[in-house]
């Protein structure tokens, strides 16, 4: 037997979980094949799982002060080598990176939106013209964190990958970072967290199934994270800029801006919009720096008055004129000689297809609506001291000319300022509405749910088990409360999952027959506080994990 052809039989049963030496070579192949054959998407979410940082190592790694930094993205580049590919590969993808505090995913949306409606035209053009500046390629997008499936992570032309295509390209890459290979190379080590697996994966996975341009959320700060090791993308954009992630990113407006703009690379656009001055300072200098090709702020695009933007607010006008901006940018790029889309793009006004973009888009668990028989439940995952501001307008909006009852839900346990985002959320509330029901739960699944995708090893369990977080906002509202309607009756709970919670609310709902009832009288409940609460209620919601 030839030595490779040795070496490589022998990595194969050392990965092989079903050995048996009394076979000889055949059946160890035919088992290894069958077992790799066998390896389930539900496999892969579990191995998945083990790479997420338990709650005990994220708080040795706070009470140590380890944050993130330049070895971080080191060890990214060193798993990229592994998967055979070089930081220039990823320049094949004419990547739009999106970093920002509040909004990257809903501008990140937006692009890819625009990108799918030039893309449709490929297929059913009707006219000359509209074929010609169609744009035949295929988009994807990459964003964090999910809602309801790990799987809606890596998207290929607006689809989440199948589960069978995650099943194949997950252990692609995990048997080449993750296990020694045939000739007993050992895996990389440290093994590489969840989101950084993840955000290698999606290059592996696009640059396989020949993307041609790629939509990249940044998934926290800029500077270090994974997604930076982008090279080359084709433009940046940073959306609205606030204060998150105070930890890893320092608790003043200039620091969180100078790592954001880590993503700004030499000869690339980069994008903002209006920000704070003292960001904008350090944006614009940064921009400098970094040799980007123009540094330009985007005002709000006045032709968006003709276009029906959800909700229709200034935060989402202000999403959507940057999404503009870095799709125009990106088509230009990637079309470069089609002289009819250049010049439908430097027309004055929007191109109906970035109208159609920016209106069909339905972004999951932001401002979403949904009816329920006679709940109707209005989930926002915002989380940060801005965005539970604007996502409280919001509801105040939809709700407030509308009958009673009203109820929140409420949770946040990934966050220090948890408090502090209750305060906001009553503050930007109580001028308009009362809440007649407040409920506070946590979001973790229940113990029996067959569903992986939500497990979440980062959250501290004797926290959740023993309810002291929703404890601590219970009395704070109460407190809030008798300020400022004394002798209210507001019914304030505490509940231990969010299975209880959605039995209350039904409980609330269940007077009268459905015939009696009209359109005034249902219960509207907002939901809030937290992506994953809102992802977890979706999933009860459309019965993925029935109650
Ligand atoms: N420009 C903005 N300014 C303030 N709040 C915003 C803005 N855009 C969106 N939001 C609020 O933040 C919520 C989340 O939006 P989005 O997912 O786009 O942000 P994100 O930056 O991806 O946040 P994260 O990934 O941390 O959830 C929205 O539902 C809305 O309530």
């Amino acid at each position: 037997m030839r030595l490779s052809t040795r070496n490589a039989l022998l990595g194969v049963i050392r990965n092989s979980r079903y050995v048996s030496y009394r076979h000889g070579h055949a059946y160890i192949a035919w088992r290894c094949y069958s077992d790799a054959k066998n390896r389930t998407y539900d496999d892969a979410i579990n191995l998945l799982n083990t790479l997420q940082t338990p709650y005990a190592e994220l708080k040795r790694q706070w009470d140590a002060g380890i944050r993130r930094g330049q070895e971080d993205l080191d060890h990214t580049k060193q798993c990229l080598g592994r998967l055979g590919y070089t930081e220039n590969d990823l320049t094949k993808l004419n990547i739009v990176h999106v970093a920002g505090t509040k909004g990257k995913g809903t501008v990140c949306g937006y692009v890819e939106s625009i990108l799918g409606e030039y893309r449709k035209l490929a297929l059913d053009s009707e006219t000359r013209d509209l074929h010609q500046i169609s744009l035949h390629k295929n988009i994807g997008l990459y964003t964090s964190p999910h809602l309801i499936s790990v799987r809606e992570r890596i998207r290929i032309n607006s689809a989440p990958i199948s589960e069978e295509l995650f099943t194949k390209y997950f252990f692609e890459v995990w048997d080449k970072i993750c296990e020694p290979d045939a000739d007993g190379k050992q895996p990389v080590s440290p093994k590489p967290v969840y989101f950084r697996f993840l955000t290698l994966m999606s290059f592996h996975v696009f640059l396989s199934e020949s993307i041609d341009v790629a939509v990249y959320e940044v998934g926290m700060g800029g500077q270090y994270d994974a997604t930076n090791i982008i090279k080359r993308p084709s433009v940046t954009g940073i959306s609205s800029l606030g204060i998150d992630h105070t930890f890893h990113l320092g608790n003043t407006i200039e620091s969180i801006a100078w790592h954001k703009s880590g993503i700004f690379k030499g000869s690339t656009p980069a994008y903002t919009v209006q920000q704070p001055w003292p960001a904008m300072a350090v944006l614009s200098e940064r921009a400098y720096q970094r040799r980007a090709r123009g540094f330009h702020c985007v005002d709000e695009n006045p032709s968006l008055k003709d276009v029906k933007i959800k909700p229709d607010a200034t935060f989402q006008r202000q999403n959507a004129s940057l999404a503009i901006a870095l799709a125009r940018k990106v088509l230009l790029k990637v079309n470069r000689d089609n002289v009819d889309l250049e010049e439908e793009l430097k027309a004055p006004g929007l191109p109906e297809r970035f109208v159609r973009g920016l209106e069909s888009i339905a972004s999951r668990g932001r401002c979403e609506v949904r009816v329920d028989g006679n709940t109707v439940w209005y989930l926002d995952g915002a989380h940060t001291a801005d965005s539970i501001i604007v996502a409280s307008k919001w509801f105040c909006d939809e709700v407030k000319d509308k009958p009673e009852p009203r109820v929140l839900i409420f949770n946040q346990q990934g966050h220090r300022e948890t408090i502090e985002l209750l305060e906001r959320l009553f503050a930007a509330t109580e001028r308009q509405l009362k809440f007649d029901h407040v409920i506070f739960c946590p979001s973790t699944p229940p113990a029996s749910s067959t569903k992986k995708d939500h497990v979440n090893l980062q959250t501290d369990l004797e926290a959740v088990a023993s309810l002291t977080v929703q404890q601590k906002f219970a009395d704070k509202w109460q407190e809030l409360s008798a300020e400022r309607w004394p002798g209210s009756k507001t019914e304030i709970k505490v509940l231990p999952s969010l299975e209880e919670a959605f039995d209350y609310v039904r409980s609330i709902g269940s007077t009268g027959t459905e015939s009696e009832r009209v359109e005034g009288e249902k219960v509207r409940v907002f939901i809030t506080g937290s992506i994953h609460l809102v992802g977890r209620a979706l999933n009860v919601l459309e019965g993925v994990d029935a109650l």
